[in-house]
């Protein structure tokens, strides 16, 4: 099947019946990265995705005033319309085609762009996909939907999936999708989702990996890298909701968990109490400074996992590293590219890698996620 859209919603690159042919493409891109440094490394051929189409577990797409969803045009107010997006689970098209026949019927004001006027800006769905549950979010222009009652009612009834229906405040004229307040209007304001064996809770403004099994392979391949005795302490920095510091903290003696989002390091919090783990915990706050205060107070520090958003980790950040001097790093990246720059300062510093895996977390995309172990050099 053919997505009609392709050239114009940006969010694909690759055609979709090329599959062996993007991730040969996408191992290519990386090995020619590697080749503009000094760097030496071995880029192992990108593992493909269990699934290649259906495979988010998130959804976010914007109304226009003809009540057509989909993604805004680059560089434009006007919205690109879709019924099925092939990335996404069959059923958060049929829960947006749905809403879409409701907000039609009653004539739910939509929010206009240019003019910072109307109430509904986005809907955001997300996916326990191991759970079956689902999160409906709705952001707002403002505070309350005076008939979102009944909107809840009939939406919860037509999927009984739906744990959860959330109104998200953003009265900002900002392209960011989400506000800062969150009202629950139906269920607890999370999901719940099943990972590598574990339980975790997702709210709406927290990082959850969208590609549920290959995020499995990708949290496998990254701690089978480590060598692990039991007795160690490790830094799963950048952490989310706690996701793969848990996994570890079944293997060593301690992990403490720090992440800047708020509402994750809630998630992460009730996900360690949840899964009954008691030697993890979790810190909010700015992953560099919470380094450069470990480094001062000289903590003991065996392994660090790091997993930063595409911007990559800081220098100060990789010079903390150093002074706590951990004999392992495994570093998981969503942009390999940022990862490169950052392990060209990790060598300088006295770590060395010799192989990066990549996993493909977003195939038609043109991203790949990566990871390496950064070894200290003695
Ligand atoms: C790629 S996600 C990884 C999350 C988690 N490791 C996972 O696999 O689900 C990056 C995370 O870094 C967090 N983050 C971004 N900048 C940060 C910073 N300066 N300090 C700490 N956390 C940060 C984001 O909120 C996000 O949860």
């Amino acid at each position: 099947m053919k997505c009609p859209i392709i050239k114009r919603c940006g969010g694909c690159f690759y055609p979709q019946d090329q599959y062996q042919e993007e991730l040969k493409e996408k191992t290519l891109f990386i090995e020619k990265e590697i080749k503009k440094t000094k760097l030496k490394i071995d880029v192992k051929p990108t593992v493909a995705s269990p699934l290649v189409n259906g495979y988010r577990n998130k959804a976010i797409v914007a109304f226009n005033q003809k009540y057509e969803y989909g993604l805004y045009e680059e560089h434009s107010q006007d919205i690109i319309p879709y019924k099925h997006c092939l990335l996404h689970e069959d059923i958060m098209d049929e829960i947006l085609q749905y809403i879409q026949s409701y907000l039609r019927k009653y004539r739910v004001s939509i929010y206009d762009r240019k003019r910072h006027k109307g109430l509904l800006r986005h809907i955001l769905i997300r996916r326990g996909v191991k759970t079956d549950q689902t999160m409906v979010v709705l952001v707002c222009n403002e505070n309350m939907w005076r008939g979102s009652k009944q909107f809840c009612n009939q939406l919860v009834k037509k999927f009984p999936s739906i744990k959860t229906i959330v109104l998200n405040v953003n009265t900002r004229r900002t392209p960011i999708v989400l506000g800062n307040e969150d009202k629950v209007l139906y269920g607890k304001g999370f999901i719940v989702d099943e990972l590598c064996g574990l339980k975790f809770k997702i709210s709406p403004q927290s990082f959850y990996q969208i590609n549920h099994d290959q995020c499995v392979n990708l949290y496998t391949k990254a701690l089978s890298l480590l060598n692990i005795k039991g007795n160690e302490t490790a830094i799963d920095a950048y952490c989310g909701i706690g996701t793969i510091g848990m996994i570890l903290s079944q293997n060593v003696k301690q992990v403490i968990g720090v992440e800047s989002n708020r509402d994750a390091i809630k998630d992460a919090k009730n996900n360690a109490r949840m899964n009954q783990l008691s030697n993890i915990q979790f810190v909010c706050d700015d992953a560099t400074e919470f380094m450069k205060k470990l480094a001062k107070e000289k903590h003991k520090v065996d392994v660090v996992i790091m997993d930063p958003p595409r911007s990559g980790s800081t220098k100060q950040f990789m010079d903390s590293v150093k002074i706590l001097n951990p004999k392992q790093v495994v570093y998981i990246s969503c942009d390999p590219t940022t990862q490169i720059r950052d392990i060209q300062y990790f060598k300088k510093i006295g770590y060395h890698t010799d192989t990066m895996y990549l996993y493909d977390m977003f195939p038609h995309t043109k991203h790949v996620e990566s990871i390496v172990l950064l070894t200290k050099v003695v």
